[in-house]
């Protein structure tokens, strides 16, 4: 049994973490923070996890923090960088879900999120947790960067392509989808019932803060000497509540086919827990990965152009950041890696 501690506990990816850590037979969880409802019982705001949780929020204080073996920070930018040098020098292990320690080039960072960067020598020592890359590195780290939700469902899309070098790395378009849980759980006018049902729209479609995280994660798997892939990125925001569909477009290169790409997806994906590679020209519904650590993904080629389109879909707060949280917990612990991960989407 280890101690985990919980960082902005009231938020959707805190009460995510704290549903899947309810069935982890491995963990205790002994702190959970808020500052707007500290002395407020967890299971008096989320029902849902009445008889799961005898906890009451806290406010967030480093000493009680560094009491837990492993502590999580479901927090907005800022916050973490500001809060994790001093646990780590206290021994801590830490894995922060927001995008503070994703990044390694700290201008890039600074220039995307509007912000100065309080703690560059960490975000370089900081492992990126998507574990169909880096499960060695995430073993045995001592700071581990959760991915976005956009990144996972998009890298995980084209990986086995980048790696093997079958597509072009410049003609790479990436239309993605969200439900309204990705913009977190604070009032916003247009997450209103009357705004955001019964409608559709792109924003930040001249430029979304994930485009350099997905490029960077991109980059790193290309073979040496490659074109660096580039990216055109346009998110939506869905009238639901959990969920991302990406459609991916690239240029296979000469000689590649759809046949020979899937073969590459089998592959590379053959022994991972939480990427199944559908038959060919299926379509994923983000219905069948709901509430699961599953990215579902198939292949697609246009009336046999030379464009593959790669459809990749997750649960934005599963896959997308506390299921992942968890399996890289895991993985940190040296636990199987689909402990408390096991249960199938909720249908319909
Ligand atoms: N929603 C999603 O699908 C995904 C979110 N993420 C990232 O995960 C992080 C959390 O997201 P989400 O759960 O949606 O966010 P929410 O806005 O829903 O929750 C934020 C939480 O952080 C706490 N908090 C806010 N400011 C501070 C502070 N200065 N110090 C300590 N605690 C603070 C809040 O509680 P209180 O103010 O009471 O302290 C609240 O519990 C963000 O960085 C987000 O970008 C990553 C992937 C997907
Ligand atoms: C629908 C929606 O608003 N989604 C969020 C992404 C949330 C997320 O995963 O991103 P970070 O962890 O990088 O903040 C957005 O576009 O800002």
């Amino acid at each position: 049994m280890i101690k985990v501690a919980i960082v902005g506990g009231t938020g959707y990816t805190g009460v995510e973490l704290l549903r899947l850590l309810a069935g982890h037979p491995q963990v205790e969880i002994t702190a959970i923070t808020s500052r707007s409802l500290a002395g407020t019982a967890v299971a008096d705001l989320f029902p849902s996890l009445r008889g799961h949780s005898e906890l009451v929020f806290s406010v967030p204080d480093v000493d009680t923090l560094a009491g837990a073996d492993l502590v999580f920070f479901a927090t907005p930018h800022g916050v973490a960088q500001a809060q994790v040098p001093e646990l780590v020098q206290r021994g801590v292990r830490v894995i922060d879900l927001s995008a503070d320690f994703r990044i390694k080039d700290i201008p890039t960072w600074e220039r995307w999120y509007g912000q100065p960067h309080v703690a560059p020598a960490l975000a370089a020592e900081a492992v990126y947790g998507l574990p169909e890359v880096h499960r060695e590195q995430i073993a045995s780290a001592q700071l581990v960067a959760c991915p976005g939700c956009y990144p996972t469902a998009i890298q995980l899309g084209w990986i086995p392509l980048l790696e093997s070098a079958a597509i072009e790395p410049s003609s790479l378009i990436a239309n993605a989808a969200s439900g309204a849980s990705g913009a977190g759980r604070q009032g916003k006018t247009e997450l209103l019932f009357a705004e955001n049902s019964d409608n559709f729209r792109a924003y930040a479609a001249s430029g979304h803060r994930h485009l350099p995280e997905i490029e960077q994660g991109l980059r790193n798997v290309q073979p040496e000497g490659s074109d660096p892939a580039r990216l055109t990125f346009v998110p939506h925001l869905l009238p639901m509540v959990r969920g991302i569909h990406a459609t991916l477009y690239a240029r296979l290169k000469p000689g590649q086919t759809l046949e020979s790409a899937q073969a590459l997806f089998a592959q590379r994906y053959r022994d991972e827990p939480f990427v199944d590679v559908m038959p060919v020209e299926s379509h994923p519904q983000t219905r069948s990965v709901r509430g699961t650590n599953m990215c579902r993904i198939s292949l697609h080629q246009p009336q046999g152009g030379d464009t593959l389109v790669v459809l990749s879909v997750i649960d934005n707060l599963a896959k997308g950041a506390s299921a992942q949280a968890l399996q890289n917990m895991n993985i940190m612990f040296g636990w199987k890696e689909t402990l408390g991960l096991e249960s199938p989407a909720l249908l319909p």
